[in-house]
């Protein structure tokens, strides 16, 4: 196919590799996110693109965003994806602050399936943080973005390249002693964490100190007056300093944590909410699709969470 295929392009983002659109497949008229890359761009982009997109060809699993076709015009790579249009964690994140427990285990129950089926196949994500998780306004919630993943060579590969983003990178992958699967289940466990506080530890900290800190530190846990003991353990789990103790994607469905906590109804109000907000003009003001609103007054929240609806950091 080429670039004609696809009309009523509309900007919806800026990624480090070039544009992100959502457009219509003329043919089918259905929406797609076209990704848009400068091939212009150093050799190591076009290398690290390429890596993305033959590893996302022949993957197929409801919980993780479909890519259809790549083509080339002039020094322009597009990239079609499915058009994920809840918007991502991070952007829900920016409205509502911090996710209610039983939101974060329906999130987190949809990126382990995802897990189980890459890691089934021998291949890992390498970037799991909130920005890469995307939500469909029916409750959908998909790992993207697989800009830096790449094929497990064997279980314990020693691999060359310095790949994640440092707040969510496992301290065997700072180090780079060699990683496998399990530096997927620690990003997992930090993106739990940032679910539940709107950012990551250390947030406040030089990404290049944190580098120093990750391998150093105890792991970062949840206070556990705040959280519910299921949801303390299942990060605790995640956060293993040894790799080894980490449970896999598999074993952490099985957690209570996930089995019992998580309810697609109130992501689905949150992402509706968040969409009929970024609608209006609202949008550009300082205030949160959820001040005055009492949406969450007859869903019931898990123990002690605190919903901050104040501010909005836009
Ligand atoms: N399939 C998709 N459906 C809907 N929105 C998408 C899709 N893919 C990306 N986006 C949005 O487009 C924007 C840019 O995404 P992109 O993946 O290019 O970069 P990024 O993840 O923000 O940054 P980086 O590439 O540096 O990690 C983000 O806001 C993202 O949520």
């Amino acid at each position: 196919m080429q670039k004609q295929h696809y009309c009523d392009l509309e900007l919806i983002g800026q990624g480090s590799f070039g544009s992100v659109f959502k457009a219509i497949n003329v043919e089918t008229s259905k929406p797609v996110a076209l990704k848009v890359v400068d091939l212009d761009a150093t050799t190591d982009q076009v290398e690290s693109l390429t890596r993305e997109i033959n590893f996302l060809i022949g993957l197929n699993s409801p919980f993780i965003t479909r890519y259809y076709e790549s083509f080339l015009d002039g020094t322009r790579l597009w990239i079609s994806m499915e058009y994920c249009d809840g918007g991502s964690c991070t952007e829900l994140l920016k409205t509502v602050g911090k996710f209610p427990e039983q939101v974060i285990a329906e999130i987190l129950k949809h990126i382990l399936e995802a897990l189980v089926y890459l890691h089934g196949q021998g291949k890992m994500h390498r970037d799991i943080k909130a920005a890469n998780i995307l939500t469909t306004q029916d409750g959908g919630v998909k790992l993207a973005d697989f800009g830096v993943s790449g094929q497990l060579q064997n279980f314990y590969d020693k691999n060359d390249d310095f790949v994640g983003t440092p707040f969510w990178m496992a301290p065997e992958v700072v180090k780079q002693t060699g990683y496998n699967a399990k530096a997927d289940i620690w990003s997992l466990g930090i993106t739990a964490f940032e679910l539940a506080h709107g950012e990551p530890p250390y947030s406040g900290i030089h990404p290049m100190k944190v580098l120093l800190l990750i391998p150093k530190h105890a792991p970062p846990s949840l206070d556990r007056s705040s959280f519910s003991p299921a949801f303390c353990d299942f990060v605790d789990l995640c956060l293993r300093k040894n790799p080894q103790e980490r449970p896999t994607a598999m074993k952490l469905l099985e957690h209570k944590f996930i089995k019992k906590y998580s309810s697609k109804d109130t992501l689905k109000i949150i992402i509706q909410t968040y969409s009929k907000w970024k609608s209006t003009d609202q949008a550009s003001d300082y205030a949160s699709p959820y001040n005055g609103s009492d949406i969450f007054k007859n869903s019931a929240t898990v123990n002690n969470v605190v919903w901050d609806f104040g501010t909005v950091s836009r």
